[in-house]
């Protein structure tokens, strides 16, 4: 869909290049209350990565693989062979068939206009966006210019890769066939991730190869132990501590996303051994789309794959006025939607409040700064088990000089989960700064702990003191209940630490 804007405008107040998710939220708070109009200038579809080739795809894939899987594990419950290509339908109702016609839709609803084109900077507050017939058009902001640019997958120089033509993360996600023997180069979280719906929608044969000895290294050792472990036990082989050196395939196609390239693929490892596959699927991380921005032409020189820096107001430093802004991927700060989406709702706050003369507030939880990118950060990844995150890992936590407790229960013991399955795995991790009785860190890894991440998420942001979460009572019986007992082991360790021996 063309979006519909007054093709002769040259002016807006606020111009955000890239309309993801993000993108829109910057628009939407720059503009809601203030007065102020925004364009968003797109390059290809409205709503970003997330929305057709990353969040909203994949858990549509996990989803049901899921639900499987649970059901699997509970006596009564006849499961039947999972329906792949009801399963890649329903995705593609999830991704709106590639059309963004509704997020444009929702755009213009709310006042912000759409200009579809490639968007980069040419000196202050100006954007020249190339369109997708070649045109050039100069677009100029009274107050503002967003950066939203996001990210792209990194394919690492391993000789014969990138000629492989390898599967990137779209692809993955937007897969309409599913190759039999599938190998992931990367151990992260979307290597985790494609692996399972791979294998639980009939890969015959995964093979994850990961350089690391964990998976999901980010996180806290023991989730990325389990994870490994239950793929293990679905039929995925796992290979730590080896790399890729060496891909050939013979013959490449083009058959289009998510369609096998060609010839099988063989990817020789660092142990001397090889896989042969039928695709093989990147997943070692990506790089934010910071070149060709025309960043230089507002003074900024950035080395190739550099995010753009940020304060914690989003504005991009060294940029006389302030008025240039960037969130999400593009900023390296943490590659998630929803983080994405909160720089936004600041940034867009700051952008209107900066347009009124009203300063900032420099208050603890100002709606004007960034809190939340330093260390609190939350995270589900959605495998079985899934892991859920937020704030230091026990690593983190002592790397910043922190004196925590650390405090580790094993989920399968509450009456909660031992009624959500019936060999039910799984285990939570608590850290405490004990200077402040407060918890900095917490991990859970196990199935239904994705929605308990939000109550640890308010624990570490509100610095909740430790007596006040004893008054938070779970309800019986639900995975919460973790808390509880995390809290009575935590109260054990302490008793431990200074009771005396009885006299006998
Ligand atoms: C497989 C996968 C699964 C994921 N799952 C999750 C998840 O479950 N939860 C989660 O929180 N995160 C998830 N992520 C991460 C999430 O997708 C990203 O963090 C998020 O999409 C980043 O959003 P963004 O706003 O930075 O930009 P993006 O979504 O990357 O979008 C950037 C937009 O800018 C446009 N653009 C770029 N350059 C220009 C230009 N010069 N001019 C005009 N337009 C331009 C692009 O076309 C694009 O639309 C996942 C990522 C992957 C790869
Ligand atoms: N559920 C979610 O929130 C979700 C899901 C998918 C992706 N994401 C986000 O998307 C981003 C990208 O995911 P990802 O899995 O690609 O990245 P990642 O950073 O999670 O993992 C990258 C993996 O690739 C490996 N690697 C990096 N360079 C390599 C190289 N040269 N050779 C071999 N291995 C190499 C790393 O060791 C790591 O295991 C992540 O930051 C993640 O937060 C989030």
């Amino acid at each position: 869909m063309s979006a519909s804007v007054d093709p002769d405008r040259t002016e807006w107040d606020v111009i955000v290049v890239g309309g993801a998710a993000a993108g829109e939220v910057a628009a939407q708070y720059a503009t809601q209350f203030s007065g102020l109009s925004a364009v968003i200038v797109e390059k290809e579809l409205v709503g970003g990565e997330c929305s057709y080739w990353a969040c909203m795809p994949s858990k549509a894939l996990l989803r049901p693989v899921e639900v499987r899987a649970n059901a699997g594990d509970l006596s009564g419950l006849g499961v039947g062979a999972v329906d792949a290509a009801a399963v890649l339908g329903r995705r593609d109702v999830v991704v709106n068939h590639l059309d963004d016609a509704s997020q444009v839709r929702w755009a213009l609803g709310a006042g912000i206009d759409v200009v579809r084109g490639r968007g980069r900077l040419d000196g202050a507050r100006a954007v020249v966006v190339t369109g997708p017939g070649g045109g050039e058009r100069r677009l100029t902001a009274r107050h503002a210019v967003v950066l939203d640019t996001g990210s792209t997958p990194l394919v690492p120089p391993v000789p014969g890769l990138a000629e492989a033509r390898p599967w990137t993360s779209r692809d993955v996600t937007n897969l309409h066939e599913i190759p039999a023997r599938v190998v992931l180069i990367g151990g992260g979280v979307v290597a985790c991730e494609a692996a399972t719906w791979l294998r639980g929608l009939g890969a015959g044969e995964v093979t994850i190869v990961h350089r690391g000895s964990r998976l999901l290294a980010r996180n806290e050792p023991f989730a990325g132990d389990l994870v490994a472990d239950a793929l293990r036990a679905s039929g995925v082989d796992v290979r730590l501590g080896v790399s890729a050196v060496k891909v050939r395939r013979d013959r490449v196609d083009d058959p289009g996303i998510g369609h096998v390239r060609g010839s099988e693929v063989t990817v020789h490892l660092s142990d001397g051994g090889t896989v042969v596959a039928d695709e093989v699927v990147v997943a070692t991380g990506r790089t934010p789309n910071s070149a060709g921005l025309g960043l230089e032409s507002v003074g900024l020189t950035l080395g190739p794959g550099e995010p753009v820096p940020v304060d914690d107001h989003l504005t991009v430093p060294g940029v006389d006025g302030d008025w240039l802004y960037a969130i999400g991927d593009v900023t390296g700060r943490a590659l998630l939607t929803h983080m994405g989406k909160y720089q936004a709702r600041i940034a867009g706050t700051v952008i209107a409040d900066r347009a009124a003369g009203r300063p900032l507030d420099d208050g603890p939880y100002s709606v004007h700064t960034d809190v939340v990118d330093d260390g609190r950060v939350p995270q589900v990844v959605f495998t079985d088990p899934e892991v859920g995150a937020v704030g230091l890992t026990e690593a983190e936590a002592r790397d910043r000089g922190l004196d925590v407790e650390v405090v580790e229960y094993d989920l399968a013991q509450l009456a909660g989960t031992y009624v959500l399955r019936e060999n039910y795995v799984g285990r939570a991790k608590l850290l405490v700064d004990r200077s402040a009785d407060v918890v900095v860190g917490a991990t859970f890894a196990g199935t239904g702990v994705a929605e308990l991440t939000h109550s640890a998420t308010t624990a570490v942001v509100g610095r909740i003191p430790v007596p006040v979460l004893w008054h938070v009572v779970p309800s019986y019986p639900t995975v919460s209940e973790a808390w509880l007992r995390l809290l009575e082991t935590l109260n054990a360790q302490r008793n431990a630490a200074t009771v005396r021996p009885r006299r006998g």
